[in-house]
């Protein structure tokens, strides 16, 4: 196993009764892609921020191939890649320009990093704007401008921020393909609130809420274990806001004046109610939701 996470804790906040933003949190991540996903202040940030060595946290141990990066952040940085929430690029600077600075930062050899350059705007499929100020990049293309920087040093851990928010669709279509490609290799880890974005391509997926880690599965584990809790309901439309303040309404179509409802409960909410198969998303709102936040769950399409 490459990276071992045990009993971390995190604090901002060091009075006695603070909230923790990372709860005894461990977890051990192999190879592959490994999505977090958490609707906001579940913990997302800040434990990639303490996995990416910035962040030091207030207590646990984290192995790097068996080494404590906690004491010896060193040991990691040399091999990791990071793409923070918030990139904050360099608009004046074209995409090779912007490189070749961080390659400098990186302490890449002059050399050296113009080949590995060349190489990444190949793979990220940005040559054609590579002598473009980045102010005039696309959403999609700062995004893969981020990652070309973080990939510089062929890293071993990719941490990436929240990448496809601000993405149109087919821009998450390609960065999904891109993670694909790039997780051959290495251990990936990217953090969203987007379901369809984890789906198909994560091979583990973590949901964190409120800085705990409450589960740690494939996406198939997910869905077998919220099987018996998805039902499809037909109601009037007068009826939504109280069936909203009981259940997790996790989709709602309009048809012929009525709403069908996806619901997520434990037991048969309404004798009228059938058994459907569950998803993913049903999964996620179950594991995060209680019935005041269910609310924000309900879609009408
Ligand atoms: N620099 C900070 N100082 C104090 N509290 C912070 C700081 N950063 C995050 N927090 C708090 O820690 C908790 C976890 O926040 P974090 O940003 O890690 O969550 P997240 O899952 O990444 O959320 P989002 O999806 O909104 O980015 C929240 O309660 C947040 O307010």
């Amino acid at each position: 196993m490459l990276l071992d996470i045990q009993s971390l804790r995190h604090q901002y906040n060091k009075s006695k009764d603070a909230k923790c933003a990372i709860n005894t949190l461990s977890l051990q991540v192999e190879p592959g892609i490994l999505a977090l996903l958490g609707p906001n202040g579940a913990g997302k940030s800040s434990l990639m921020r303490i996995l990416a060595t910035i962040t030091k946290p207030t207590q646990g141990v984290i192995l790097w191939q068996g080494q404590d990066i906690v004491k010896s952040p060193q040991l990691l940085r040399k091999e990791l890649g990071y793409l923070p929430q918030y990139f904050g690029v360099y608009e004046q600077l074209s995409g090779i320009e912007f490189l070749q600075y961080m390659a400098g930062l990186k302490g890449l050899e002059s050399s050296h990093a113009k080949s590995v350059i060349d190489d990444l705007l190949n793979k990220l499929n940005l040559t054609h704007a590579a002598h473009q100020p980045l102010k005039g990049y696309s959403g999609g293309m700062k995004q893969r401008i981020g990652i070309a920087q973080a990939l510089l040093n062929d890293p071993k851990l990719l941490i990436i921020d929240e990448p496809t928010v601000g993405l149109d669709p087919h821009e998450r279509a390609n960065f999904r393909q891109l993670l694909t490609e790039l997780a051959a290799d290495r251990c990936i880890i990217f953090s969203t609130h987007i379901v369809s974005d984890v789906e198909s391509i994560a091979d583990r997926i973590v949901i964190m809420r409120g800085g705990t880690l409450i589960q740690s599965a494939t996406a198939d584990v997910l869905q077998q274990k919220v099987a018996d809790k998805c039902w499809t309901l037909t109601v009037e439309p007068s009826e939504l806001k109280q069936i909203q303040h009981e259940y997790i309404v996790s989709h709602s179509i309009r048809k012929e004046g009525k709403l069908e409802l996806n619901l997520v409960a434990d037991h048969c909410p309404d004798s009228k109610a059938t058994v459907r198969a569950a998803s993913l998303e049903d999964a996620y709102l179950y594991f995060t939701s209680d019935q005041s936040v269910s609310h924000s769950a309900v879609r009408i399409s």
